[in-house]
């Protein structure tokens, strides 16, 4: 893989990325950052948690003057979290350089957005409907807008935002740089690609593998009603750093992270019912480690990058495969390691299997964590705490007090003692959860090999529609309202998959669409 001292980036930018801790060029990176130096168009395709961001990021960053104070560049993705997350690292990548970005989204306070568009930032990085609503009052203008980048573009075609795009690309002149990112390439994303793009170079790096080799993945069967207790017992004997859980409904999210609450683990939720102030604030809690478990729906398997998720758990199976390859590619990025755990109901089984055939990778049977690994687990981590202060050498005040208490009583049972102290006891609540209705799985056979894609769509849509008992937690009924820009994020499958050490593969993709159905459809709440 290259360097980034290979690109001939201004040294200002190469500092940025150093700081970063980016070593070398991830495939995505090495391919597509050449080409968009170039100022050429680009449609790039590669999966989950392989860097695409400073794939566009660090080349449109680098041929930005720092005297600029006009809106040069206009990056725009399908959700509010996305907008922050992009923003920041487009924040960090300019460090050095002194640019200013902005992320512009729904659901945030539009004065306030008009404020921080008088300091004049060079970039812009907002979600579609936002953006129309300020060109529309005049706060934004594009007529300067030399690159665009279309960030995650089937998922903001899936939410609706096709028209939305439409009219916000027209407005930007016709000579730039525009930068489609897609983990898949439809036939509408093909089409806009045709309208909006210039002889596009196309870079796409899908491996053969769908998820990440370093995703370490497992299921444990369990009936719907014990799978908080497998839930809380797993969580003890793992002590993840950082976990997300995923919970098919906003109702299942709610009770899932109260239900954490009451028994003592630092647990929030995260879904499209929130607030933006309740959504920024959960993520901002994960992200700085205040919380250590992420409950959410689907929202939370898109795109996000929060470092030092070990674990992702589905305490719900999700319906499509997709979905599992995003949700348990949020941990094991960047080449690092991960664990994923499933929970699977007896009848949900031949999901389980479905779901296998199609990410073309056995998941291990794990029996449900006893109750004595599940204490083993809590000492390991009080040891581990215990440990650390030994180390730190910093408790000379608590000497006394040790050396009266050894007077009396033996060395173990004064440490066991403060063990079982520290460790506490879970809080016995009973808990008692909504049940959810197992998934069916679905009659049919994808088969990745002769189609030459991982994911079998077409299908995939018919057989949910079969499903009564299908739910779906997210924004969908609001997506038609496009005038709001508040759509913010979705709960949608993709295909794609994680780590950078997966075979290049230059296979195109390109599958028939018919996902659209399902966007519109109102059955999903
Ligand atoms: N060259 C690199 N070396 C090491 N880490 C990197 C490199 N490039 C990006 N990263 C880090 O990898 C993580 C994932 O990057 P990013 O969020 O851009 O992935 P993505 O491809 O957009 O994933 P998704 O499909 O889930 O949106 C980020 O934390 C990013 O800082
Ligand atoms: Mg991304």
């Amino acid at each position: 893989m290259k360097t980034f001292a290979e690109f001939n980036l201004e040294p200002k930018v190469l500092q940025a990325i150093t700081d970063l801790g980016f070593e070398e060029s991830t495939p995505i990176q090495s391919q597509a950052i050449p080409i968009a130096l170039e100022g050429k168009d680009l449609i790039g395709q590669a999966q989950t948690g392989t860097g695409k961001t400073a794939a566009f990021g660090i080349p449109l960053i680098n041929k930005i003057p720092t005297s600029e104070d006009r809106i040069v560049a206009l990056i725009m993705t399908p959700t509010r979290e996305l907008a922050i997350q992009v923003a920041e690292e487009i924040g960090k990548l300019t460090r050095y350089k002194g640019l200013r970005s902005l992320p512009i989204y729904g659901g945030q306070e539009i004065g306030r957005q008009i404020r921080a568009l008088k300091k004049k930032p060079q970039i812009i990085i907002g979600t579609p409907g936002r953006l129309l609503d300020h060109i529309n009052r005049k706060t934004i203008r594009l007529e300067d807008v030399q690159t665009v980048v279309l960030d995650e573009a089937d998922e903001m075609l899936d939410m609706g935002f096709m028209e939305d795009i439409q009219s916000i690309l027209k407005l930007v002149p016709a000579e730039r740089q525009t930068m489609l990112f897609s983990a898949t390439m439809p036939q509408n994303i093909q089409r806009l690609a045709q309208q909006f793009l210039r002889n596009p170079e196309h870079v796409s790096v899908i491996p053969k593998q769908v998820t990440a080799p370093s995703i370490d993945q497992a299921y444990i069967e369990v009936h719907e009603r014990q799978k908080f207790e497998a839930l809380s017992r797993l969580l003890d004997m793992e002590s993840p750093d950082l976990a997300i859980i995923f919970g098919r409904t906003k109702r299942r999210v709610d009770e899932l992270s109260e239900a954490l609450q009451k028994r003592g683990y630092s647990a929030e939720g995260l879904h499209g019912d929130l607030s933006q102030n309740q959504r920024d604030s959960v993520m901002r809690k994960f992200r700085d480690g205040s919380i250590d478990v992420l409950v959410a729906t689907d929202v939370a398997a898109r795109g996000l990058d929060v470092s030092g998720v070990s674990h992702v758990i589905n305490f719900d199976l999700p319906q499509d495969p997709e979905s599992y390859v995003h949700r348990i590619g949020r941990t094991g990025r960047a080449g690092k390691e991960g664990k994923a755990w499933s929970f699977v109901t007896p009848r949900e089984m031949d999901h389980l299997h479905f779901i296998e055939r199609v990410t073309r990778q056995r998941m291990a049977r794990k029996p449900l964590p006893s109750l004595s690994e599940a204490i083993e687990g809590k000492q390991r981590i009080t040891a581990e705490r215990l440990l650390e202060v030994v180390e730190s050498d910093d408790f000379t005040e608590y000497k006394a007090i040790s050396i009266q208490l050894l007077e009396e009583y033996d060395s173990v049972s004064l440490l066991a003692a403060a063990v079982k102290l520290l460790t506490g006891d879970r809080k016995e609540v009973t808990i008692e959860l909504t049940p959810e209705e197992p998934l069916r799985a679905k009659k049919r056979k994808p088969d990745i090999r002769s189609t030459g894609r991982p994911f079998n769509r077409s299908s995939s849509t018919g057989g949910r529609s079969g499903g009564g008992n299908y739910r779906r937690d997210d924004n969908r009924g609001s997506s038609a309202n496009k005038s709001s820009g508040e759509k913010s994020y979705r709960d949608k499958d993709r295909s794609g998959s994680s780590s950078y050490s997966s075979k290049r593969n230059n296979e195109n993709r390109s599958y028939s669409n018919d996902r659209r159905s399902r966007v519109k459809s109102p059955d999903n709440n």
